[in-house]
């Protein structure tokens, strides 16, 4: 990796609006070397848990670095994204939050809520996210460890 994150980002129909305006802040942002949009597109109607475990493998397989993803609330999103090995997705909506998911959890993928979360603050939220690196000689590593110990 050159410093640039990799990003994955995808939605449901309920998350489109916020995905396709994240997206462009991601495109535009200099920290991020690129973008790959797993959908949904304007017309589209996947279920979230489909888009969410594609955007997860990305992750899971070193394709992508992390990952974004929108549906109506951020819960079931996050909670497909879990199903695959090696992925710490959680939901977040507020600046603290965001913060420990990287430096608590190496969460690589963030969740978010287009029925809960207005767009001025989600923007925000994730320019503040691409700032944080989580760093394996931390205490939480250990505890990041101990996650991964109950995976299959
Ligand atoms: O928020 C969602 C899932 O957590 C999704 O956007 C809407 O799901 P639904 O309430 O089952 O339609």
């Amino acid at each position: 990796m050159n410093g640039k994150l990799r990003l994955v980002v995808g939605c449901d129909d309920a998350g489109f609006d916020y995905k396709e305006i994240l997206k462009r802040d991601l495109q535009e942002n200099p920290g991020v070397e690129s973008v790959v949009d797993v959908g949904v597109d304007a017309d589209g109607h996947t279920a979230y848990p489909h888009i969410a475990v594609e955007a997860a493998t990305l992750v899971a397989e070193g394709k992508s670095d992390r990952a974004l993803l929108i549906c109506g609330t951020g819960l079931g999103v996050a909670i497909s994204a879990n199903k695959v090995k090696g992925i710490r997705a959680v939901t977040a909506h507020d600046s603290f939050s965001v913060e420990r998911s990287v430096l608590s959890n190496d969460a690589q993928v963030l969740c978010m809520g287009q029925r809960v979360v207005g767009i001025e603050l989600a923007r925000r939220l994730v320019r503040e996210w691409l700032t944080y690196t989580f760093d394996p000689e931390s205490a939480s590593a250990a505890k990041v460890g101990a996650i991964s110990s109950y995976e299959g």
